[in-house]
């Protein structure tokens, strides 16, 4: 069957350029103008009516918590949410239960998402069984059963002996290593950002050294094993600094940002708030700062949500006792789109590239994050015009626990199609 989607704008470097798309056996057939001339008539036509086409979004760290916490989020109701995200491909961190640590582990994850996900779902092993200690995981098994990278997400790896040789075992099988970084042993049980704000509350802190000095280390064991070293959700100044340092030094280190760090700090948190405790924490105006300044100089690599959905009694109460973890799938373009392509600070082509094309090409994942001939047709059709108040009702996520709920935005997913397949249309039922 051939889907032809009419009158779209699409991406031509940085500019935007009318275009239609052809779709047949879930591939992008044909880009241009008179394709019916050149193909025939297509037996489903989809009108963009202006509207940008833009290569599927690509989150490389979401948390789908099945199986083991469904309660949370499902991979139905977590990949659903990425679809009206605009995200046609997710990285399903491993903090679920059992956790995938062994190659048939694996093989199950992938099973599982296979049959449950609407939008393609890149799985990740663990480093060290049950996400914990010293004991690695077979990295070439669990790359031969379908781990796209590996990651203790939700711990950092405490000790540089272990790191090491899940580094070199990572860089010999060819997986990218994915660090959570958080030193224990500096991290004293805070619910915030260490500073003013958290004195005032009366709230345990987390300081920043917790994460840069495992930064710091880790870059040092990245270029001792050749293994490409990745940081999540970054969030200090100090651990950009050493990340810039080592990519001068042409250690192969990449990093990410999560939207709320760009758009929150911890002067936001002007009372004890669960909605605003995540790990990392907000952090100081001066760390988001560096983090923008990363962000527009290349130094971060790309944008990842950190979609962490938890059910509404665990959000609930203090922060002294509440998940940490905020969602952020449904959101994320939108924000992004709002606080930086409109005021100019990043052009359209920029953040699609953030959200879409760098991390598909840095996680290896090589049908996503184009729009080409031959490349799959993951595309979404966004109404880069549409003003809306965010609202909680209109979110797919199991999770309500989104700080951005509330916010004005522009910028809305009308569409998202994986495999040409539509997974997610705004004037369907939800
Ligand atoms: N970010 C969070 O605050 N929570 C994540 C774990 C993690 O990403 O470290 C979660 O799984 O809930
Ligand atoms: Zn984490
Ligand atoms: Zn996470």
């Amino acid at each position: 069957m051939a889907t032809l989607i009419k009158d779209a704008r699409i991406l031509d470097g940085e500019r935007l350029i009318s275009a239609d798309i052809l779709i047949e056996a879930g591939r992008i057939k044909g880009i241009g103008q008179h394709l019916n001339r050149d193909f025939g008539p297509a037996d489903q036509v989809i009108c963009a009516d202006g509207h940008f086409v833009s290569p599927g979004l690509v989150d490389v760290h979401v948390h789908l918590r099945e199986p083991g916490q469904t309660a949370k989020e499902t991979i139905a109701t977590g990949t659903l949410a990425a679809a009206h995200g605009g995200f046609t491909t997710v990285g399903a961190m491993p903090n679920v239960v059992p956790v995938p640590d062994t190659p048939e582990r694996v093989a199950a994850m992938v099973a599982r998402n296979q049959k449950a996900a609407v939008v393609h779902v890149a799985q990740y092993a663990s480093i060290t069984k049950d996400r914990t200690g010293s004991e690695l995981v077979d990295f070439a098994g669990v790359k031969r059963a379908g781990a796209f990278a590996v990651s203790n997400d939700g711990s950092g790896v405490q000790t540089a002996g272990t790191m090491y040789q899940a580094m070199c075992g990572a860089a010999k099988a060819g997986l990218p290593l994915a660090a959570h970084v958080e030193d224990d042993s500096l991290y004293q049980g805070g619910v915030m950002n260490a500073g003013p704000v958290a004195d005032r509350l009366g709230l345990p802190g987390i300081n920043n050294v917790s994460e840069a000095a495992q930064v710091a280390r880790d870059v040092m064991l990245a270029e001792a094993s050749g293994v490409h070293y990745h940081v999540c959700h970054v969030s200090t100044a100090e651990s950009l600094r050493v990340i810039r340092n080592a990519k001068q030094a042409g250690i192969n280190v990449t990093c990410e940002v999560s939207p709320h760090h760009l758009l929150l700090t911890d002067t936001d948190i002007t009372m004890d708030n669960p909605m605003l405790k995540m790990n990392p924490p907000l952090r100081s105006p001066k760390d988001r700062a560096a983090l923008v300044a990363g962000l527009l100089d290349g130094t971060i690599d790309f944008i990842a949500t950190d979609h962490a959905p938890h059910t509404d009694a665990e959000k609930a109460g203090s922060m002294r006792t509440a998940a940490f973890g905020i969602t952020g799938i449904e959101t994320a373009f939108a924000t992004m789109y709002t606080a930086f392509v409109k005021p100019r600070l990043l052009s359209l082509a920029r953040l699609i590239e953030l959200m879409s094309t760098r991390p598909a090409e840095l996680f290896g994942l090589p049908d996503a994050g184009r729009i080409a001939v031959g490349a799959a047709a993951d595309l979404t059709i966004i109404d880069l015009t549409h003003d809306y108040t965010i609202d909680a009702a209109s979110m797919y996520s199991k999770g309500h626990n989104s700080p951005f709920i509330g916010w004005q935005v522009t910028g809305d997913v009308l569409m998202t199609l994986v495999d040409g397949q539509v997974v997610y249309g705004k004037d369907r039922q939800k």
